[in-house]
């Protein structure tokens, strides 16, 4: 299949989020922020995208909004052509619930759970969750199921977030800096967990990174400057994330 032919099926598919017009302001006392400023942009499904940006140019915040833990002070905001900011508060957390998968820098696991009860904390109250086990072996750690997180490192602790956030198989994985507290080959193994959940599982995966290299994974690269998306690169070879470092 040529590279155009790549680009074409890109194209054709649908979209995971179609966000128009999106603002937003935070306000502190007199103080405006105007962290995101007339966004337009389509997140295909299926794919794995990365956004890039200096400190302060508005991705977390923008992960926020499509996750459904913030609102938009303005604009449009769809999953699968679902309108989100119509939705109320209780209808907003089933729209995350039923289909967004979080991970953040500091894994947030439970101390006094082992790793499979943390990925069960999901996993009980998920609509059709994988087994917890199966989760865990997915991002290789099958054998540390009865650890706890004081008793794993830094990244075996990131691969059991990622095996939480997928256990519940969601549409998305948005991920804001997973391998920001972590050394490159432990990074790795991390993206290829959810390397794999996007080739395996079809999950869109979302990854905020300030690592520049990361975007050779990517299908998709968002570059954020000032609350504006500045550019957008399509990269029809992406890697795996075996072939980077940083
Ligand atoms: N809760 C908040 N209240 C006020 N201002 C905020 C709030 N959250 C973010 N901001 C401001 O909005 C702007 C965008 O922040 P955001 O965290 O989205 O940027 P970022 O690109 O993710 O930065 P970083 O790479 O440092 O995480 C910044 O100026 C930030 O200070």
């Amino acid at each position: 299949m040529s590279a155009d032919d790549i680009a074409g099926l890109a194209e054709a598919r649908e979209p995971a989020f179609s966000v128009a017009g999106l603002c937003k302001v935070y306000r502190t006392g007199e103080t405006e922020v105007h962290a995101l400023r007339n966004v337009d942009l389509v997140i295909p499904a299926g794919e794995i995208l990365v956004l890039l940006g200096p400190s302060g140019s508005g991705k977390s915040t923008f992960l926020n909004i499509i996750g459904g833990l913030d609102r938009p002070t303005s604009g449009s905001l769809a999953y699968e052509g679902q309108e989100l900011s119509d939705l109320d508060d209780a209808d907003l957390t089933r729209f995350r619930r039923a289909n967004v998968g979080f991970i953040f820098q500091f894994y947030n696991l439970i101390p006094s759970l082992t790793a499979e009860e943390n990925v069960r904390l999901v996993t009980d109250i998920a609509e059709r969750p994988m087994d917890a086990g199966e989760a865990l072996s997915l991002v290789g750690l099958a054998e540390r199921r009865d650890h706890y997180p004081a008793q794993l490192s830094g990244g075996e602790q990131q691969r059991v977030a990622v095996a939480r956030a997928i256990a519940k198989q969601p549409g998305v994985l948005l991920c804001d800096e997973p391998t920001g507290a972590l050394d490159s080959a432990t990074g790795v193994h991390v993206l290829q967990t959810l390397a794999q959940a996007n080739r395996e599982l079809g999950t869109t995966v979302v990854i905020i990174t300030h690592n520049a290299g990361i975007a050779a994974m990517a299908h998709r690269v968002f570059h954020f400057l000032d609350g504006q998306v500045a550019r957008i690169e399509i990269n029809n070879h992406p890697v795996d994330p075996s072939g980077i470092t940083w």
